[in-house]
């Protein structure tokens, strides 16, 4: 599936210049970015982002550390674009691991205090940002690996979902899953699909009506992760995996058909829609608080 998105994007440039303009990368563009020089391993940082890129792999590790637990903020988000954007632009990357440098967790998910009681136009922000991730994941160019070496509830799942395959440290006191139900809230539809489209209908109609977090062996079991490995292996299985991807021919070349295509169009015109919908969404319940 994402391999199809990536070829759409590679071969519908008007589609990539609509998403950037849908995109908040205006506001990442204004704000510092990590750089990638020519060098056979480069290491570039933003603040909670750091990024090692070794040019002779052509493989580069993106470390989340945002403490304590790498949850998503406006802020977070647009590091983590700006980074993905400067690794897709260096045509000699072909391959990206993600994974968190804090203990115990992969990603929180969305930032809960980035969410609340903020103005609509920073929730018009963080939302696109949230949406802007999903994008520029799922659509890249690259390999993409998740080295989940802790929780990952709600938007971490569906951060580690939106890549090509995902490593999760075989820890029980770990666990992964779009849990936004048990919070009161409903997952946006494209949470929805991009799960389904990681382990099929039936199991994320379950996961997504109780919330389910999954431990590692039921994540494993249901097709949520990969692999499982102990947790000190986990970024280096993903390297070793990755360099195996790498070596089949033509892998970032994959074909897409037809059905891709419209699903994607789909996802991209209901996402406009849920974009306009929060929106408003949120203006009701900013005026609705001032009386
Ligand atoms: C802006 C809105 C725009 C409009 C959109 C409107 C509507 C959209 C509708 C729906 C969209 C919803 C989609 C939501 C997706 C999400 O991702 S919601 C976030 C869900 N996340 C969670 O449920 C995770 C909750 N956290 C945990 O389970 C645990 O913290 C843990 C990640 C497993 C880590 O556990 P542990 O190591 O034991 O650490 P602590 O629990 O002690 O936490 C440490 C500190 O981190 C703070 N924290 C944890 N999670 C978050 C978070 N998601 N956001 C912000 N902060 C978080 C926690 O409070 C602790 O802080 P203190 O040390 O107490 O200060």
């Amino acid at each position: 599936m994402k391999m199809a998105l990536r070829a759409c994007l590679r071969t519908k440039p008007g589609l990539t210049a609509l998403l950037s303009q849908l995109s908040c990368s205006g506001h990442a563009a204004a704000r510092r970015a990590p750089a990638l020089v020519a060098q056979r391993s480069s290491s570039s940082t933003s603040q909670k982002i750091k990024v090692d890129f070794d040019q002779s792999s052509g493989v580069a590790v993106m470390h989340m550390q945002s403490p304590p637990v790498n949850s998503l903020s406006l802020e977070f988000l647009t590091d983590v674009c700006i980074a993905l954007e400067k690794l897709e632009m260096d045509k000699s990357c072909r391959g990206l691991v993600v994974t968190s440098s804090q203990p115990k967790v992969f990603s929180a998910g969305l930032d809960i205090l980035d969410m609340y009681g903020k103005s609509p136009e920073h929730c018009a922000e963080f939302w696109k940002a949230v949406q802007e991730m999903w994008l520029k994941f799922y659509g890249s160019n690259m390999i993409t690996i998740a080295a989940v070496n802790g929780s990952s509830p709600a938007g971490g799942c569906l951060l580690s979902m939106t890549c090509d395959y995902r490593i999760m440290a075989d820890n029980p006191r770990y666990s992964i899953g779009l849990n936004e139900t048990k919070l009161g809230i409903v997952a946006p539809f494209w949470f929805k699909d991009t799960m389904v489209n990681t382990v099929g209908h039936r199991a994320t109609e379950m996961a997504l009506q109780l919330g389910l977090l999954y431990s590692p062996a039921e994540a494993l079991k249901i097709g949520l992760v990969d692999q499982l490995v102990h947790e000190d292996q986990v970024l280096t299985t993903a390297t070793e995996t990755m360099t195996k991807w790498l070596a089949i021919p033509g892998i970032l070349n994959i074909s897409y058909t037809c059905h891709f295509f419209h699903l994607w169009c789909c996802n991209l015109v209901c996402t406009i829609c849920s974009c306009v919908c929060q929106v408003i969404a949120a203006k009701k319940i900013h005026l609705s608080q001032d009386f």
